[in-house]
C-alpha cells in the first residue's frame, strides 16, 4: 500500500460539512487540510453507480487539476426497506432548482419509508468510501459503515445532510443531536479514515 507522506491534503469535495469532519479527523495526525471547493476546482460529474466509482471521478479530477494527491468521499444513506434507496443517489434527493434542501429530502425518506409501509426499527445504514490518488493514476479505497435506523420527527441540528434522522446502533441520539466530536468517534466517515490512516498514514 502506497503510504502519504505530507503535511497537508487536498480533500476533493465541495461538502463544508464533509470537510469539517475530515479536518478533525486528520488533526491527531498533523495533517491540515485544503478542499477543491476553497480552492476553486470545478465538481465534476458523479456519473458512476457506486460509491467507489464516483469517489475516484473525484479523487482523480482533483489530482489531475493540481498535481496533488487528493482525497475524496462518496457516502450515502442506504435503507432496508426502500432496496438500499437513497444509496449513491443520497445527494441527488436533495438537489432543487434552487440548491440542496435536506429538510425535504428526509421528508421524502419518510414519506417513502411510509408509502410502503416499512416495519419497525427502519434499518438502515450510513456508508463512506474514501479514495486516495496520486497524480500517477495510483489509488487506495477505504470502505466504512454505521448502522442504525431511520427516525421521524428529525432531531437535532448539529452536523450536516441526513443526520437529524438517523439514529446510530447503540445511542438515543440522532446523529444531528451529537457534536461533532462524538459523531467522529462512531460514524462511517471515522471508520473509514480508521482504515486509511492504518494504510497510508503509519
Ligand atoms: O455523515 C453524514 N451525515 C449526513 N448526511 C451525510 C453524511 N455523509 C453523507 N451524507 C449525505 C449528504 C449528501 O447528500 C450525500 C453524499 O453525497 P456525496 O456526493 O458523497 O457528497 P456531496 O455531493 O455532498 O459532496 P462532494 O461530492 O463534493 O464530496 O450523503
Ligand atoms: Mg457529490
Amino acid at each position: 500500500m502506497r503510504k502519504f507522506s505530507g503535511d497537508r491534503l487536498l480533500v476533493a469535495t465541495h461538502n463544508r460539512g464533509k470537510l469539517e469532519e475530515i479536518a478533525k479527523l486528520l488533526e491527531p495526525f498533523g495533517i491540515d487540510v485544503t478542499s477543491a471547493g476553497e480552492m476553486g476546482l470545478a465538481e465534476p460529474i458523479e456519473t458512476e453507480s457506486t460509491f467507489v466509482g464516483n469517489a475516484r471521478i473525484k479523487a482523480h479530477f482533483a489530482t489531475q487539476a493540481t498535481g496533488l494527491p487528493a482525497l475524496a468521499d462518496d457516502s450515502g444513506i442506504s435503507i432496508d426497506a426502500l432496496d438500499g434507496a437513497p444509496g449513491v443517489y443520497t445527494a441527488d434527493w436533495a438537489e432543487t432548482p434552487t440548491g440542496r434542501d435536506f429538510g425535504m429530502a428526509m421528508a421524502k425518506t419518510w414519506d417513502r419509508l411510509e408509502a410502503v409501509n416499512a416495519p419497525f426499527p427502519r434499518r438502515a445504514q450510513f456508508r463512506c468510501t474514501l479514495v486516495l490518488a496520486w497524480p500517477d493514476g495510483h489509488d487506495e479505497v477505504f470502505e466504512g459503515v454505521m448502522p442504525g435506523q431511520v427516525v421521524w420527527p428529525m432531531r437535532g441540528d448539529q452536523g450536516h445532510g441526513y443526520d437529524p434522522i438517523f439514529q446510530p446502533d447503540g445511542f438515543d441520539l440522532t446523529f444531528g443531536e451529537m457534536d461533532r466530536w462524538q459523531k467522529n468517534q462512531i460514524s462511517h466517515r471515522a471508520d473509514a479514515f480508521r482504515k486509511l490512516v492504518a494504510g497510508c498514514f503509519t
